[in-house]
Parts: C-alpha cells; structure tokens; sequence
C-alpha cells in the first residue's frame, strides 16, 4: 500500500523538526516545506535552511522552499504597522496561521499531492474542532482560532500531547542535526521582531513625538512619548501630575497623539463587540467562556451573533481589553470561534 504523504511545514526549530521524525517513525511518507516570509536579518533564511538541510538529510527526506515574502508582506506585515499606527494592538500570529501556513502552505501541500499538513504548534485537532493543547503554557488554540473551518480537515499536531522541554530533550539525544537546534537560541514571540515591536514601527514612521496625556474628561495632566508606544493596559513611560495612584492607558488618539489614561476601574471592561467572525459551530446565541487576549484567564459569557458581529456581555469585568485583538470562544477545551475586538463598554 503507498503510503500517505504528510508535508510539513519546517521553520528550522525543534518542534517542527521533531514533529517531522515523529510522522516518519509513524510510517507517513514526509516532505518539508519552509517559507520564506521575511528577511529579518543578513543570512536570516541560509541559517534556518542549514538546520533544515541537516535534519532533511538524516531523515532522508525531500523539502521544498516557497517564497512568501509578497504575500506576507502585505497580510501580516502591514497590517501589523498600520495597526499600531492607528491605535489598534495587532495579532500578526492570527493572520499568518489563517493566510499563510493554512492558506497559502495547505494549498501548496495539497498541490504536492499531500494528504495533510502537519506543524510543530502546540494545540489538538480533530480535524473539525481545535482544542488546547495539555502543555497548558505552549497552548497555541488561540492563535490558530481563525484559521478556516475547511482547513481543519487536513491539519495534523503531533506535538500536542507533549511539553515542550520533553521535545527538546528527546530531540538532544536523537541525531547531532537535531542536537544543533536545540542549542540555538529560542524563536522569537512575532518571527520579524527581533527587539520590541516599536523597532518595526520606527521604520515606517516618526512615533518618537510628545503628546497630551488626558484625564477622562479630557484635561491635561501630563506628557507621553508618541502613542504608538502604548497599548492598553500600559502603566508606564508617561507622566500624570500629581498622581497617587497607578494610571493606566484606556485610549490611544492617533489623530492629535494623545493618550487617556485613568485608574484601574478605568479598565473595565464589560461588554465587547466582534467582527470578521470565525465560528466552528451554527449557534448564535449561546454561553461559553472568551480570552480576550493570548494568556488572559477566560472569562464566562453569553454571547448572540447579529449581522456580522458578535455581541458579548461578560459575566465578570475584564479588565485591558485592546480593541485589534482576538475574542476566542471556548467550550471547556475546544475552541468553538473567535471574533477581532471591534469596540468595548
Ligand atoms: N518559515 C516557516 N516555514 C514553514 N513552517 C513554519 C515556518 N515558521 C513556522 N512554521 C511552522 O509553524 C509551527 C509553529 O510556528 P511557531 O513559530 O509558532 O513555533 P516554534 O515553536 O518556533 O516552532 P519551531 O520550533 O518548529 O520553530 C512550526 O513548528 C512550523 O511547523
């Protein structure tokens, strides 16, 4: 019998290289695929094809290269600097696993003649549903929660039952290819930010300029740096006169460079409106529980979807809620849909 044919999408890291071991030693016939999405720095792709080559050639595998860059340039990396520039907190991740590895990579495995695609994330399919994965800290349902329905079918996590420091110390011992990786340094959060995010901002625009920091009712109390350097929630690298207690960012005004900022119930967050709804089920009124953001404890709601949005009343207030985020909706483990953050009350 032939065997089916797994591509696996290979960054050059532990997970995805051990994720393709894992499917050979299962009997799939594997492939590797890497993208190139970016040059983040001189040598940035030769280094990460280098890794690549050695562990294709233990395996005794082929790899191909597809060269993304255009298309990754225009869906996650502008949208990730106009974000900022407009005063929305972006989700790059979100974006490229529903584009590019699950749009733009599945298609390119099944025009392979692929039966699935399989990636190094930490997180459960059942091929119609995404669920947490049990390495509770490496979770990444939240930002594959976008990724269309009809993807799901093809998706294969070998990785989701384990911890990560498992994979790495299996991957030390298995061949000097795999031991190489795991002494390099770890990925970066957002693969094209080396530094902080304001770094890539800088290349694009003048954020270094002073603004009014402003009360709720509009007074100013103090001075800031440039807007683009908070998110809301940040409690730091602005003034406020004469203040006794922590202020923390409510606003961000990008037309005049301002901010608002308040005190902590300020934060509070009680209502939260949806758009570009990703949903795994038909309901449109029901319960479950919502992260607000990657991290963030879950929170109970009830939610209803209405023309294109989804409105939800949460039980308990949360508190920072970044408008450009993601609202992903969770019945126990399974991640049920999600929404981009559009407004809050
Ligand atoms: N440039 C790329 N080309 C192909 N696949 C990629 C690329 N970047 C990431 N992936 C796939 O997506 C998975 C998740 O990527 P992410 O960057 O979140 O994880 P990671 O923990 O750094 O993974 P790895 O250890 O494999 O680099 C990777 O394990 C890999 O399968």
């Amino acid at each position: 019998m032939n065997k089916q044919k797994v591509m696996v999408g290979m960054s050059g890291g532990i997970d995805s290289s051990v994720t393709a071991y894992m499917l050979q030693n299962d009997g799939y016939e594997v492939e590797g695929v890497y993208l190139k999405l970016h040059n983040r720095t001189d040598g940035y792709h030769e280094k990460n094809l280098g890794y690549i080559e050695d562990v294709a050639k233990f395996l005794n595998i082929k790899y191909h290269i597809l060269d993304l860059t255009d298309k990754f340039s225009k869906e996650v990396y502008d949208y990730f600097v106009d974000s900022y520039l407009t005063g929305t907190t972006p989700n790059p991740c979100v974006k490229c696993n529903r584009q590019i590895k699950f749009g733009a990579m599945l298609d390119f495995a099944k025009s392979q003649g692929a039966s699935f695609l399989a990636t190094g994330h930490y997180a459960k399919t059942d091929g119609k549903f995404f669920y947490e994965a049990d390495d509770k800290t490496k979770d990444q349902s939240y930002f594959l929660s976008q990724v269309s329905p009809d993807a799901l079918a093809f998706m294969m996590f070998p990785l989701s039952t384990y911890k990560k420091e498992d994979i790495v110390k299996f991957g030390a011992k298995l061949d000097v290819a795999y031991k190489k990786i795991t002494e390099k340094s770890e990925s970066q959060e957002i693969c094209f930010v080396e530094t902080v995010y304001t770094d890539v901002i800088k290349r694009h625009a003048n954020i270094d300029q002073e603004g009014d920091v402003l009360d709720e009712k509009g007074n100013v109390v103090g001075i800031h740096k440039g807007f683009a350097h908070y998110t809301i929630g940040k409690r730091r690298g602005f003034t406020v006169k004469g203040a006794q207690e922590p202020h923390f960012v409510t606003k961000l005004n990008p037309k005049d460079n301002t901010i608002v900022v308040g005190k902590k119930e300020a934060l509070e967050v009680n209502e939260v409106i949806g758009t570009n709804l990703n949903m795994f089920v038909e309901d449109r009124k029901f319960s479950c529980s919502v992260k607000l953001r990657y991290r963030a404890i879950s929170t109970i709601c009830d939610v209803e979807i209405k023309d294109n949005k989804i409105y939800i009343f949460l039980k308990e207030p949360v508190f920072g809620v970044a408008i450009g985020q993601l609202a992903v909706f969770y019945d126990g483990q399974k991640v049920i849909g999600s929404a981009w953050i559009e407004s809050t009350k």
